[in-house]
């Protein structure tokens, strides 16, 4: 059902038209397939023969142009969905995302999407089908009342029967996609983990025995059981068929009396309905597919149309005259399902000043990279309150104070497009770091954007420095940057890049464990098991 909503969003107007064009068919079909019959039992008449063409000719206009409007309506839909569900990811609050794992959300918008865009085209053939059904049973109807109510029951019996047997096949679809999520993760493990498997063969032998192959197998036989039964369902469907019709030819007449032309009516109309059944019953294990890969989209929280956090920034231009950004009594906790081994971060209070550099320093899992999260407000606090010049922050202007911060994280992401190269200023500022930052004779900028971005791990993170420097916002934050950089590169970071945006007015935070560049900050924060546990001016040592 929630597939039908996917299509009435896309147009409600062009729905209705799809089901009456269709409607039209299939009650034309029905009206051919009485013509037929009454020109069977010999009452031939030239009005017969001269309805048949034109009803021909309605059937064919009318099936079409259902069906036109329908796919135009279906690829409408997945087009929506498409970029929905790339809309709900890019929404979701980043905890939730983080939570959820690289490899669920891959699966999703592979697997899942694909799924749901072969269903949505398979639904204007499903709809016709089912005009011409009703069409069917309408004529039935207008045959014979009795006759008619014995078959519908018979029907409905039927389709109960074939119903047991679809829920069974879509609770081994439901295994099989939920296998397919562990599947996608070793599938990350072959392309992200090739080296360390290549260079070990027993580790290499253990994951593709014990894991791979375990996960795909589950998946096979998971798969086959689903089709399996469906198949059964279809083969159970047909029968059912025949049955019908010998109860009506052999069983029915001893117990009512039916004309023989009734008989003969109905045999050829079940016949006709067969087609349509068959194709219906093919395609239900479609609708399966895409009803769990929408209860899969819709568990994971990730909603198709709705966005989570509101994205009201374009409405307020950003605050590049800012006083001060306090955090106060802020909190973050990473919960796992062991309560003993939760992490939190916090309380935290702290306040930054335009133009200051601040380092942020402390051991490995002190929550330095945490607290980035919490600063740039990708994290929402749990307790406490952020506020840039005194405006509180809260969901409303969430997406707006993110807009003030540009960052290099650890594991940053390289876009090709460069944002900021709109003045003539910037783009000899670009060229002048390219040079500076050793990667002119490696990368030119057209038409903003990188002409590659295939360097070794060091000369990508340049090119991250670059981006961001070029963002122009009111406060950069450096996640551990230097830490791949030979030397050369690091004296550039600390002493030029950084003091260069101080100069130019931006309050720089840097997370680093370099201690021969501490005497660049104004000031060193340190953190240990979450908490602060100093933070003081460094300026006389600057
Ligand atoms: N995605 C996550 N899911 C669950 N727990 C996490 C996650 N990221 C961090 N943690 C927890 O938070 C703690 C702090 O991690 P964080 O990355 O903030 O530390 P860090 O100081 O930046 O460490 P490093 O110097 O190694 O980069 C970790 O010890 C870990 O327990």
């Amino acid at each position: 059902m929630n597939l039908i909503w996917l299509l009435l969003r896309a147009s409600r107007i062009q729905v209705a038209i799809a089901i009456l064009t269709g409607l039209i068919s299939g009650g034309t079909s029905a009206r051919l397939i009485a013509l037929i019959n009454s020109a069977i039992s010999g009452n031939y008449t030239q009005d017969l023969a001269t309805q048949f063409p034109i009803l021909a000719l309605v059937v064919l206009v009318s099936s079409i142009v259902s069906q036109v409007l329908l796919i135009k309506l279906s690829q409408n839909a997945v087009y929506k969905l498409r970029l929905g569900l790339s809309d709900g990811i890019l929404y979701s609050p980043l905890r939730h995302l983080e939570e959820l794992g690289a490899s669920k959300l891959l699966a999703t918008l592979t697997e899942d999407v694909s799924t749901l865009s072969s269903t949505v085209y398979a639904i204007p053939f499903i709809c016709v089908d089912i005009a011409v059904i009703v069409g069917c049973l309408g004529y039935m109807l207008w045959l014979s009342g009795t006759v008619f109510a014995f078959t519908i029951g018979f029907l409905m019996m039927g389709v109960g029967s074939v119903q047991i047997l679809i829920g069974r096949a879509d609770y081994f679809l439901k295994l099989a996609r939920g296998e397919q999520d562990n599947l996608f993760q070793h599938f990350r493990a072959i392309t992200d983990g090739v080296k360390e498997l290549k260079l070990n063969a027993t580790r290499r032998q253990d994951f593709f025995t014990e894991d791979l192959q375990v996960s795909a197998a589950k998946s096979r036989n998971q798969n086959s059981a689903a089709l399996f039964t469906y198949s059964v369902s279809t083969g159970w469907g047909n029968l059912l068929f025949f049955i019908l019709i010998g109860l009506l030819l052999f069983t029915v007449p001893q117990f009512i009396s039916i004309a023989p032309s009734v008989l003969s009516a109905y045999v050829l109309t079940l016949t006709y309905m067969m087609l349509p059944m068959q194709s219906i019953l093919d395609k239900l294990q479609q609708l399966a597919r895409a009803s769990v890969a929408l209860e899969k989209i819709h568990t994971m929280g990730l909603s198709l149309a709705a966005q989570t956090e509101n994205n009201q920034f374009i409405l307020h231009p950003i605050t590049h005259n800012w006083n001060k950004l306090e955090l106060e009594e802020v909190t973050h906790t990473y919960r796992s399902e062991k309560e003993d081994s939760k992490f939190t971060l916090g309380p935290i209070n702290l306040t930054f000043n335009q133009g200051e550099v601040v380092f942020i320093v402390g051991g490995n899992g002190s929550g330095k990279s945490s607290l980035a999260k919490l600063i740039t407000g990708l994290y929402t606090p749990e307790s406490g309150k952020i506020r840039l010049n005194n405006k509180l922050i809260t969901d409303d202007n969430r997406e707006w104070y993110r807009q003030h911060f540009s960052v290099v994280f650890s594991d940053y992401y390289l876009f090709e497009r460069i944002t900021g190269l709109d003045s003539k200023l910037a783009k000899t500022q670009a060229s002048e770091y390219l040079r500076e930052l050793q990667l002119d004779s490696k990368v030119e900028i057209k038409d903003n954007k990188l002409s590659t971005t295939s360097l070794s791990q060091g000369q990508r993170k340049r090119l991250a420095l670059l981006a961001a420097y070029l963002e122009n916002r009111p406060i950069y934050l450096f996640d551990e940057w230097a830490s791949d950089q030979d030397p050369i590169f690091r004296e550039i970071f600390y002493k030029q890049i950084i003091m260069n945006l101080k100069q130019r007015g931006k309050t720089v935070i840097v997370i680093s464990h370099d201690d021969h560049f501490f005497a660049v900050a104004d000031r060193i924060i340190k953190l240990d098991y979450g908490k602060i546990e100093y933070d003081k001016s460094n300026r006389v040592y600057g």
